[in-house]
């Protein structure tokens, strides 16, 4: 049988004691004894850890049970209920300020005292378990979720990631590309850094001397010799993000250093070694850049040793309230309560969360800013309440003059008006309706919409 929870009773009063003793036994608990502040100090500190419960006397000769709760460390080592007899209300009050979960007056009715005991262990087990979920979150590398997708991927990770096998990484904006990138870069074991590079975000005129150094003077501005990354990353791992947005120049010689294991800087004269494992990732399909000209195929065989796909959000909303308590401790600090409004989990799970995981970390992070003092309350995103609220497109039609093209036609702008503010961009909106950027620009063009 699991032992009970350990409660350490601290009273000067022996026959206390002797009493709390007999109830707590007889109710399944293991209670340890100590007769004064100084010795509940000691059994707190005893190399067993820290008991799961502290019930204790406020008066007592000697330190006080309340000078004891003010001078222990924070986060308190367990929880504490405070046994109030002749103690005033105030030093009730006090103790409860001072961290106690709650108090209960002397001579205790069993029952309440029960009560009280049981609510602080749960109390306590939950704080534990947000410890537990934030410490986690911030290992480096750990990924949360708990959907078939994602216990998939952990073995995928533990099995691949030691390897120096290339893998490319795929999917949607915010599904955790980079988070799995550095994951497979600490399964690696590998020494070097983790060095990671966005080929879309830098211009193109720039991205070569980023990934290869380059000398003094190797062009205007190159005041100082600079490492690229690709040295940077020596011994660990280069992290190539959108690489489907490399320009095809410098794809080619990237496919190069990537055969003979050498670069060069810029401006420089002779080749260096580099040991580096490669991994890329990309929101596009590079199958069908590779047909269209846009990507070079034996790069892409070269990156595509092992594919990895991530699947977006809303293919595996088990992972969805895993992630918000995950982020939600995170964000708010992991003594916060989190109460879940009524409805919210269907909400919650029923959006498609367009921006995948990056998209729930805002929107949590905004809850957390109206928040105030109070407990952090998770509802449904605002997007999934207005997206309820707003009648559908359909509810807006009259039909005069306009045939059926037109109407479509309406729709459609409609549709890419939203795309293109909520995408912020065509590629984003591209990116929102799954469709080539350019289409989506012939399209815009066709309906007359206005492109920005
Ligand atoms: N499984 C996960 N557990 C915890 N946090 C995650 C997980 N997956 C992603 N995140 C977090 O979600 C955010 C977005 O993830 P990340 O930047 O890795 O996405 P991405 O696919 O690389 O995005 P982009 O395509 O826009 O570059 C980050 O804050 C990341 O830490």
């Amino acid at each position: 049988m699991k032992p009970g929870p350990r409660i350490l009773l601290v009273d000067d009063d022996p026959g206390v004691l002797k009493g709390l003793r007999g109830l707590l036994s007889d109710e399944g608990f293991l209670p340890v004894e100590a007769r004064s502040a100084a010795e509940a100090s000691r059994l707190l500190d005893a190399p067993e850890g820290p008991p799961d419960l502290v019930l204790l006397d406020l008066r007592m000769p000697g330190e006080t049970g309340l000078e004891l709760l003010a001078r222990l460390p924070r986060p308190l080592p367990a929880p504490v209920v405070v046994l109030s007899g002749e103690a005033s209300p105030a030093e009730a009050v006090q103790a409860l300020k001072l961290g106690a979960t709650d108090f209960v007056e002397k001579p205790p009715s069993p029952e309440r005292l029960l009560t009280a005991l049981r609510n602080a262990l749960t109390l306590g087990a939950l704080r534990e378990e947000r410890q537990r979920l934030l410490e986690e979150l911030s290992r480096p590398g750990h990924l949360v979720g708990e959907s078939p997708a994602m216990e998939a991927l952990r073995r995928l990770i533990a099995r691949v990631g030691p390897s120096d096998a290339a893998v490319l990484i795929t999917g949607e904006t915010g599904t955790g590309k980079e988070r799995v990138a550095r994951a497979l870069h600490l399964a690696s074991g590998r020494k070097g850094r983790f060095v990671a590079i966005n080929c879309a975000a830098i211009p193109a005129t720039l991205l070569e001397s980023e990934l290869f150094g380059h000398e003094r003077g190797a062009f205007s501005g190159a005041t100082a010799r600079r490492p690229g990354r690709f040295e940077q990353a020596h011994g660990g791992t280069l992290f190539l993000d959108e690489i489907g947005d490399m320009p095809l120049e410098l794809q080619a010689k990237l496919l190069r250093a990537l055969e003979t294991k050498e670069v060069e800087r810029l401006g420089g004269t002779a080749p260096l070694s580099v040991d580096v494992r490669i991994l890329a990732a990309t929101h596009q399909e590079l199958a069908r850049a590779v047909k269209e000209g846009r990507f070079r195929q034996d790069l892409f065989f070269r990156l595509n040793v092992m594919p990895l796909a991530l699947p977006p959000l809303r293919e595996r909303p088990e992972d969805i309230l895993p992630l918000a308590r995950a982020f939600a401790a995170e964000i708010a600090g992991p003594q916060v309560p989190l109460v879940l409004a009524p409805g919210a989990e269907v909400s919650l799970r029923a959006y498609r969360w367009p921006g995948n995981i990056r998209e729930l970390r805002n929107f949590i992070e905004r809850l957390n800013l109206l928040r105030g003092d109070g407990p952090f309350t998770l509802t449904a995103p605002e997007s999934a309440e207005a997206a309820a609220l707003s009648p559908p497109p359909t509810a807006r039609l009259s039909f005069g003059e306009k045939g059926y093209r037109e109407h479509v036609e309406d729709f459609e702008r409609e549709l890419i008006r939203v795309a293109l503010e909520e995408g912020g961009s065509i590629a984003g909106a591209a990116r929102l309706l799954r469709m080539d950027r350019g289409n989506l620009y012939r399209r815009i063009k066709a309906l007359g919409l206005p492109v920005s």
